[in-house]
Order: structure tokens, then C-alpha cells, then sequence
């Protein structure tokens, strides 16, 4: 069952449109990301689902009640982009006040909250707020979005700033909230923490949906591969390729085609392919294709690709020595599958 339905949602702020007519679903136990530029419209389509901005036009339902129902509310956690506490109140002072505020159980909140604290090693828990790093403050705001045990989190960029450490607790521990059967919400400018916890994802630009799909699907919609052949004598516009044992010449092409036609000149200079790969453009550069508008996808841009959910594909580094394979066997060594199916 769908958990939110998000139908021709759009907020203007005067004039400027912040979002521009939104449509797309997150099903219960997903997570799905939001990514986009600064400014692309994250925090306002965030804040619409969470019914803290009134939408223009359109609307947002979470579990068939509308976005800003106080039954709805009771069952969000919500991460602000910047989450202000109080500066004078321990963790475990802050975390109980809130606890008290949802009418939790002061037993049932403790124990919540120190297994979410114990999860994100949140050390020093009886310091002042005031005095806690910007990841520990964090950490905080997170196990607080936690206290009501809701079903559905939205996180405003949960991760935008923490040390690279503190960003894997963060999102490992969002991966366990979506296996434990939460629905998570969350945007993020860094696409590194898209790609390795998002089900699936849309991209905003200047508030509208220019992608969306899973990440491996996206890629492949979006994303060209370039081919590089290894033949074992040098050709036209090869280049040697240092530190293999045996002699290896790498030629990087567009298409199978081309790759057929270098199998005939290895073959009329007298020597073979001994390896094919292909390289995936990174996500990055899909996101800045896409958001400069450079690839012509017409009007299939921001609607689902067709079987999403169900293709993997994987970044290989070009550069990586060739490993010994049938040359043409299958053409790339990006496996298929259900290796992108991240659930
Ligand atoms: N209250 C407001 N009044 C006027 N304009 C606003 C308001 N809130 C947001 N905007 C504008 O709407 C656009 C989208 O803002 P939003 O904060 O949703 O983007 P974002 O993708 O979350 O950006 P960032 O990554 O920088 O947080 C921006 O141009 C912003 O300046």
C-alpha cells in the first residue's frame, strides 16, 4: 500500500514557484530519496508531505489521511534541515520532554531512545546540548524524530554535513528504520547517500521532477556506457595500457558496433580481444546532465522508467587492470540482475 500520494502538489511563494506540480507515490517500507541542487524545492515538497507548508495546488496523503491531519502527525517523525534544541537540556532530558510531549510512556521512551542512542554511539548523553559536536546534536535530533515510534520519517538532508563516520551511522541506521518497516522520506544533495540506501528516488531541478525510478534504472535510462576493448596489438587510437603481464592495448568506444569493428581491425593486424568492459557514467554526472537538460529524452523525462525496481548495474573503474575473460562472451562486465535490487 502506498504510505504517501503525492498528486499535482505545487507552492508558489508571490510569484516563484518553489515546486511545480508534483506527482509521484512512496510505498510502506520504502525509502525514497529526494535529491536535487540547492534551491531545487526538497525542504518545501518535505515540509508539504509532513503538512508543515500549506501546497498551492494539489495534494499529499499519508496513509490515506490528508498531510496535515493531527492523526497524521502523531505517526511522523520529522528531521529538520536544521534542528534547533535546547541548548541547556541533556540528550536524555531533551528526548523524555518530547516523550512527555507525545504522552509516551516515560519507561517505553527510555528504552526507545537508548537503543536508538546505543545504535548511532551516541556518547557523553548527560553533556549539555550546547556543548555537543554538530554529528552528536544530530544524532539527538534523529533518536528525538524517533521518540512516538512512528511509521513514516521525513529527514531533511539527515546526513548534509556529519564527518564521513557519522554519515554511514546515519545512514546505516535508516536502512534498519525502512527494514523494521518504516517508510523513509529523505532528501539529500550528496548523491553518494541516494545511491547507497534509496529504494528509489526522484531528482527535483527548479522544482520540478526531471528523473525517477531506482538508481540502477536511472542510470541505465539516463547514463551512457562507453566501452573499453583490450586487444592484444595496439590499433588506430589505442593506447598501451601499463602493468599488465602480457601486452594490452585499451580503446574506449560508444557502442557494440564500434566494438565489433575493432574485433575485425585486431584481427586483420593479427591479434584479438582478450577483454571488453563498460563503463557507467557516475550518478553525479547523470544529475548534472540531467539538470543542465543535456540529454534529449523528451517527454519520457520524470516518469517512471518501465520495470523499475527490478535492473542492477554497477560503476566499474576503468582503469582496473583487465581481468582474464572470453573475449565477446557477453559483451560488458557490468552485471545485470538483481544485484541494484537494494530490499
Ligand atoms: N518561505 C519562503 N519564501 C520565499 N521563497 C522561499 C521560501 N521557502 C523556500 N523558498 C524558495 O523556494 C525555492 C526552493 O527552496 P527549498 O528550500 O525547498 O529548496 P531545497 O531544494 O531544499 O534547497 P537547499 O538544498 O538549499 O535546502 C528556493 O528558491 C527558495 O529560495
Amino acid at each position: 500500500m502506498a504510505m504517501i500520494r503525492v498528486e499535482g502538489l505545487r507552492k508558489t511563494y508571490g510569484d516563484f514557484p518553489a515546486v511545480v506540480g508534483s506527482d509521484f507515490t512512496v510505498e510502506t517500507g520504502e525509502i525514497f530519496g529526494i535529491v536535487g541542487p540547492n534551491g531545487a524545492g526538497k525542504t518545501t515538497t518535505l515540509k508539504m508531505l509532513a503538512g508543515l507548508v500549506e501546497p498551492t495546488e494539489g495534494t499529499a496523503t499519508v496513509a490515506g489521511r490528508a498531510a496535515d491531519d493531527t492523526e497524521t502527525h502523531r505517526n511522523l517523525g520529522f528531521l529538520p534541515e536544521e534542528s534547533p534544541l535546547y541548548e541547556d537540556m541533556t540528550p536524555r532530558s531533551y528526548l523524555e520532554f518530547f516523550a512527555d510531549l507525545y504522552d509516551v510512556p516515560r519507561a517505553e521512551a527510555r528504552t526507545r531512545t537508548e537503543s536508538t542512542l546505543d545504535r548511532l554511539e551516541l556518547e557523553h548523553r548527560e553533556r549539555r546540548l550546547g556543548d555537543m559536536s554538530k554529528g552528536m546534536k544530530r544524532k539527538v535530533a534523529i533518536a528525538r524524530s524517533l521518540v512516538n515510534d512512528p511509521d513514516l520519517l521525513i529527514y531533511d538532508e539527515p546526513a548534509s554535513g556529519l564527518d564521513p563516520l557519522t554519515t554511514n551511522y546515519v545512514l546505516e541506521f535508516t536502512r534498519e528504520l525502512a527494514d523494521r518497516g518504516k517508510t523513509v522520506v529523505f532528501s539529500a544533495h550528496n548523491l553518494y547517500h541516494v545511491e547507497s540506501v534509496c529504494d528509489r528516488i526522484v531528482i527535483l531541478n527548479r522544482g520540478e521532477i526531471i528523473a525517477r525510478g531506482t538508481v540502477p534504472r536511472i542510470r541505465e535510462t539516463y547514463g551512457e556506457t562507453t566501452y573499453h576493448v583490450f586487444t592484444s596489438v595496439p590499433l588506430e587510437a589505442s593506447e598501451p595500457v601499463a602493468g599488465s603481464e602480457a601486452e594490452r592495448h585499451r580503446t574506449t568506444v560508444p557502442n557494440m558496433d564500434a566494438v565489433d569493428a575493432l574485433r575485425d581491425d585486431a584481427a586483420t593486424a593479427g591479434g584479438r580481444v582478450v577483454d571488453i568492459r563498460t563503463r557507467e557514467q557516475s550518478l553525479e554526472d547523470i544529475f548534472l546532465d540531467l539538470a543542465r537538460g543535456t540529454p534529449d529524452t523528451g517527454t519520457d523525462r520524470g516518469r517512471e522508467p518501465a520495470g523499475a525496481g527490478d535492473n542492477g548495474s554497477a560503476t566499474r573503474n576503468p582503469d582496473d587492470p583487465p581481468a582474464p575473460s572470453t573475449p565477446g562472451s557477453a559483451g560488458r562486465d557490468a552485471p545485470d540482475g538483481p544485484g541494484g535490487d537494494r530490499r
